[in-house]
Parts: C-alpha cells; sequence; structure tokens
C-alpha cells in the first residue's frame, strides 16, 4: 500500500465487549489458561492450536451433534498435516439442518421481499412444519442419504426450506438461479445427477416478470436421473405446468393433513451437503463438494465471531442462490438470526429499496458487494440522510475489492458508526480466507483480518511469508470448509490441481494481495488475470481504483495483450451516458493512473465499451476477454450473465496496430 494507513471506525469500548467474540476469548481463557486479549493474540492461538480452537467454536456455537469417541476421547482432527488429507472431527455426526433449524415458535425465521411485488414473513414454526412436510414427500420419492436435491430457484423462503428438508435426511444440496439458461443449468445438474428439481415457474427482475416454465421443461428432459419436478408457483398463483414433465406443485407435494415429525438423519461430520460450482469460464464447471461438519463450524464462526451476528438479529446479503453467499447466509439460522431474503434487482424501482428494506425490518447486516457500494457511490445516492439505518451494525462488502473511495462512501453517505468489513474467500471454500473483526478498527482500504482458524499467509515467488509486499495468498495448514472433494474426480487429481500445484501441501488460493503491518489484506486481483509488461506484476484493481474514480467511466476490464514478445496493458471503460472516449478523456485516464498507480500501470490502449462482460453472480471475466481478444475460444459462456457483450471485444481494429 503506497497510502498512509487511515482508521475510519472502531468499535466503542461498550460495543466491544458486547460482541461474541469477546465472550469467546474469555471462554477460551477460562479453558485453556490462556491470556488473550486482542484478535492477533487470539488468531495466533487459533491457527498453532486448531484441535483446541475448532473445539471450542464448536461448544460456543453450540453445534448439535455427537463428536464421537474415538480412542481417548473424540477425535478432533486426524493427519492434521496433510493437506488434502486431514479430517476434522472424524468420528463426529452431526445434520446440518438439526443445527439451522434450533428455534420455535411465532418469531420470524424468515422475511422475502421479492422486488416491490411481494412481501412475505415465515415464522420458525411454520418454516419447521414446511420442512417437515417437504422432507416426508422427497423421502417418500426415495430421497436418502447422499442424494443430490437440486434448485433452479429465486432467493426465496422455499428454497431456503428445501436445502433444509433435503438436508434434513442427509441428502446433498444444490442450487442455480433462474437467470441461468438451459445448458448453463444442464452444465451444472447434468453432472451431479439430482433426484429431485426444484423450480418457480418464473421471477421478478427490474420490474418485469419473466416466465421460465420452457426452460424447466427443457431442463427437466434433458435430466434423467430426475423423479420428480416440484414447481414453487412466484409470479402466478396457479401456473399451468401441465408441460413439464413429472411436475408436481409445491402445495400438492407437501400435502395436508397432521405435519408430520420433524427427522434429522445425523450423518459423518465429513459427508457432502452442498455441491458448487466453479465459475466456469475455463470450462465445464468443477463441481465442488462441501462438507456438512466443517460448512457449519465455519459459518457458525464467521457469523458470530467475525460478524457478530447474535440471537435475533436480522441478517441479510445481496445474492442469488447461484452464488455461495447463498449458503452463507442461510446459515444465518444457526446463529439464531431471522434472514431477510430479497429477490429482484437491488435497484428496482427507485434505487432504495434495500434500504426501504433496512429500515422496514430492522437488519443488523447489510451483505453485499463492490459493485453495488460503487453504484450507490456513482449514482450519487445519499442513504444516510434519506433513511435512518439505525439498527444497522455491520456491512460487509464482497464479489471484488472494495476500493478505499468504497470505504469513504459508506462511512460518508451510508453511515458512520457502522463495522464495515470488506470479506473474501469464495466458492472453492465456501466463505471466507479473510473478513472483519468486530472488536478492531477499520482501516481504509484494508480487509480488516484474517479469519480465525485460518493459516492465511503471502508468499512471494520464492515462497517466503511476507509483509508489506504483494504476493500469493496462501493457507498453509488445513482447515473444516476445505471442499471434502470434486464430484467425478475419483483420483482427487482435478481438486488437487485446482488448489496445490504451486506449492505441494500448500493451498494457494489464486489471489494476489497484501498484508499489511497491521494484520489487514489488500485484494489487487486475481492472480492468473495479474498483467505483466515488462515483466512488472500488476494486478487488475490496483488500476480499477484509479479509472474507476473518475465520474465519465463507469466501469472498466483490463487485460494484458501479448504484444511484440511482451505484454502491453489494455484497459476497456464503459462510460457515463453522453459522455465519449475523446483524446482529452484518454489523456485524463492515463494521468490518473500514472498519479495514483504509477508510470507502468498507464494503459497502452484504453478502448470505449458499451458492456462489460460478468459471470452471473457479477464477477467481471477478465480471462474470457483476454482470450477473446486473442482469438481464442471462451470455454462455456453459460455461465456469463450477458456473453454478448463478448462481441465488442473480438477482432478490434484498435488493437491490431
Ligand atoms: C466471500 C467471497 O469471496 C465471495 C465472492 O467474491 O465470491
Amino acid at each position: 500500500m503506497t497510502d498512509e494507513a487511515i482508521k475510519l471506525w472502531e468499535p466503542s469500548e461498550d460495543r466491544r465487549r458486547a460482541t461474541q467474540i469477546a465472550a469467546f476469548m474469555d471462554a477460551v481463557n477460562a479453558r485453556f489458561h490462556t491470556e488473550i486479549s486482542d484478535y492477533d493474540a487470539l488468531w495466533r492461538w487459533s491457527v498453532d492450536n486448531r484441535e483446541d480452537f475448532w473445539e471450542q467454536v464448536w461448544d460456543f456455537g453450540g453445534v448439535i451433534g455427537d463428536k464421537g469417541t474415538g480412542e481417548g476421547g473424540a477425535r478432533r482432527l486426524a493427519d492434521g498435516d496433510a493437506m488434502p488429507g486431514a479430517k476434522f472431527f472424524p468420528d463426529a455426526r452431526v445434520n446440518f439442518a438439526e443445527n439451522l433449524l434450533r428455534r420455535d415458535g411465532d418469531g420470524d425465521a424468515m422475511v422475502f421481499w421479492g422486488e416491490d411485488k411481494v412481501k412475505r414473513r415465515l415464522s420458525w414454526a411454520e418454516v419447521r412444519a414446511s420442512v417437515a412436510r417437504l422432507a416426508a414427500a422427497l423421502k417418500a420419492d426415495g430421497v436418502g442419504p447422499g442424494d443430490r436435491v437440486a434448485a433452479y430457484m429465486p432467493n426465496m423462503p422455499e428454497t431456503v426450506v428445501g436445502m433444509l428438508a433435503a438436508t434434513s435426511l442427509g441428502a446433498v444440496w444444490s442450487s442455480c438461479s433462474p437467470d441461468f439458461g438451459i445448458q448453463g443449468v444442464l452444465d451444472r445438474f447434468g453432472q451431479i445427477e439430482p433426484t429431485v428439481l426444484i423450480a418457480v415457474e418464473g421471477y421478478y427482475y427490474a420490474g418485469k416478470s419473466l416466465d421460465i416454465r420452457d426452460k424447466v421443461t427443457a431442463v427437466a428432459a434433458q435430466l434423467p436421473t430426475v423423479k420428480r419436478v416440484v414447481v414453487v408457483p412466484y409470479v402466478n398463483e396457479a401456473p399451468d405446468i401441465s408441460g413439464i414433465e413429472k411436475a408436481t406443485l409445491w402445495a400438492d407435494y407437501l400435502g395436508g393433513g397432521p405435519v408430520p415429525d420433524l427427522e434429522f438423519t445425523r450423518m459423518p461430520f465429513n459427508d457432502p451437503l452442498y455441491i458448487m460450482f466453479s465459475s466456469g469460464t475455463t470450462g465445464v464447471p468443477k463441481c465442488i463438494v462441501h462438507g456438512i461438519g466443517g460448512t457449519l463450524l465455519q459459518h457458525l464462526k464467521e457469523h458470530k465471531l467475525q460478524t457478530d451476528v447474535r440471537p435475533g438479529d436480522r441478517a441479510f446479503y445481496f445474492t442469488t442462490c447461484g452464488w455461495m453467499m447463498w449458503n452463507w447466509l442461510v446459515s444465518g439460522l444457526a446463529a439464531e438470526a431471522t434472514l431477510l431474503l430479497y429477490d429482484g434487482s437491488p435497484f428496482h424501482p427507485d434505487g432504495n429499496i434495500l434500504f426501504d428494506y433496512a429500515d422496514a425490518e430492522g437488519m443488523t447486516l447489510f451483505g453485499t458487494s463492490a459493485k453495488y457500494i460503487d453504484a450507490l457511490n456513482k449514482g450519487g445516492m445519499d442513504p444516510k440522510s434519506t433513511h435512518d439505518l439505525s439498527t444497522v451494525r455491520t456491512m460487509t462488502s464482497t464479489g471484488s475489492p472494495l476500493v478505499p473511495e468504497g470505504f469513504d462512501y459508506v462511512y460518508e453517505h451510508i453511515k458512520e458508526d457502522i463495522q464495515l468489513a470488506s470479506i473474501s474467500g469464495g466458492t472453492d471454500i465456501v466463505s471466507c480466507f479473510v473478513l472483519g473483526n468486530p472488536i478492531g478498527p477499520v482501516w481504509r482500504g484494508e480487509i480488516q483480518k484474517r479469519g480465525l482458524g485460518m493459516a492465511v499467509e503471502v508468499w512471494n515467488e520464492a515462497g517466503q511469508a511476507v509483509v508489506g509486499e504483494k504476493g500469493e495468498l496462501v493457507c498453509t495448514k488445513a482447515f473444516p470448509c476445505m471442499p471434502i472433494y470434486f464430484w467425478n474426480d475419483p483420483d482427487g487429481a482435478k481438486f488437487r490441481a485446482a488448489y496445490f500445484e504451486t506449492w505441494p501441501g500448500v493451498w494457494c488460493h489464486g489471489d494476489y494481495v497484501e498484508l499489511t503491518p497491521r494484520g489487514g489484506m489488500v485484494i489487487y486481483g486475481r492472480s492468473d488475470a495479474v498483467l505483466n509488461p515488462g515483466g512488472v506484476r500488476i494486478g487488475t484493481a490496483e488500476i480499477y481504483r484509479q479509472v474507476e474514480q473518475l465520474p465519465e467511466v463507469l466501469e472498466s476490464l483490463v487485460i494484458g495483450q501479448d504484444w511484440q514478445g511482451d505484454v502491453r496493458v489494455v484497459l476497456f471503460v464503459r462510460l457515463a451516458e453522453g459522455v465519449t472516449l475523446d483524446d482529452d478523456l484518454v489523456a485524463k485516464i492515463k494521468q490518473r493512473i500514472r498519479t495514483g498507480a504509477t508510470p507502468r500501470h498507464v494503459p497502452a490502449k484504453v478502448l470505449a465499451v458499451g458492456d462489460i462482460p460478468r459471470t452471473k453472480s457479477g464477477k467481471i471475466v477478465e480471462l474470457a476477454v483476454r482470450n477473446v481478444v486473442h482469438g481464442r475460444p471462451v470455454k462455456n459462456v453459460e455461465a456469463l450473465a450477458n456473453p454478448e457483450a463478448l462481441d465488442e471485444y473480438r477482432d478490434r481494429v484498435e488493437l491490431a496496430g
């Protein structure tokens, strides 16, 4: 970091004392006779004493289950030095849904807003009853431990109920959002062979209703393992589903009469829970399988200790169920929080809806993306003056690095007294490597801390740990939420190739980052997108950070183009309405980059585009653009939200000379 460290926020002493991480620290000190009094000491203890730490998370998180009784007590970690290969709690048995459904009664378990069209709430008792009914129906259809239940669903209560019902039986859950095309769904679910498919008939986006019955029909017809398609009416109360093979409406499937007993099949801790998919722009998506106990422990830790989600809190994340933040959010039930679900455009109808939701429902955690914060900033929104937001204690941001100016915006225009936690990890670990610390300061432009129990370091090319220098984000010790394996990868070759090829026995995440002297992290972009002009490594976010501060530029994407035996930096910009890319603007962009970064960062070419291609979870796809520019094929365009945007990058005359 070239900037001087600026402290933007710090919790008051009262707030610090009231956090769950403070209570956890007290519990550790009492049990292990330690004298830990700050985050860094707790982190050090957690990575040096992984067995004690993760067992303490189990106990503090009130995990319902059986730790198992190996020789000499419950085994907490077997083959702890093997990565991959280590197994946490190898004899334990747990049920995921049992841990999420620990509450009952009239209080809200979930609130749902489908843009401005639908508002609903479900109590804990209602959710338990629906889960019991659906689980009984799934069981009657033969669904049992290890079987896959797949969902082609919006982020709505029935999706959560579906996951809870499936996992109550020990089945494995996988989901895609309804904006996926037929091929995108088949590329994913075709590999994992689900027994039951749950789907909506339509959904809302940006004020429009979209009918997806044709897509569901085509998907169902091409998934031969699917015995039943359960259709959830969303846009229409009673949709005609006669065209969909093996289809039953949700209410008919759940049935009436007395609610069956809710039963939970306890499964081995390291059995599969979720199958997630890599974004897949480099081939058919990889099917990343996450374990039951590892996901549960990690999410309990991240919610309770790193995000301070408390019983009775009201937790929100802007996500679809095609992104891992959906799985992360839903685990908030285990922390006894109410889930505030939202589906649709975050800007419909007037840009305020998420803040309206926060005020109407007493939101305590406002989870969003850096892109959303940037868009609010560019749009001149000032929620601080239009909304109360007094209940919101924490805001989290992910998806791409949050730039320092994004931090400023949150404190100046959203709320002053808020823990702003930029967080990062991803689908590979269904959680975070680096994230929030509720008892410490927020420094401008920095992710607060490395996650507890995560032996994260930054390594230079020689494999040495460095601080204050850019390098690769690695994790040097096994952790419970590593994937248990990849689907259809019997010898583990794909799994090892994905994370352990650079340094055997060390997880290399593929993020180009810097650990600061304060123990914070700055992310400069994906390692495989690093630009290398003249052999100098430049993270793409270093350029975005500069250029996207200009009011003329809404968004940008940068790549390295192979050129005359070297690499030249090519910057694509999406401009604000009415702005054209003339020589003056190009000069202004270059000047901003030169002064804000270095002359080496200045692009050789700056080109205007109408759109920036992105995945369905909103990540810009630098590698796909790099392939298009070099005339190479782009694999699996189905993973993109706007594949047509790639056309503009093909055969650009400006890049031929
Ligand atoms: C936590 C994350 O890292 C989420 C993401 O960006 O995919």
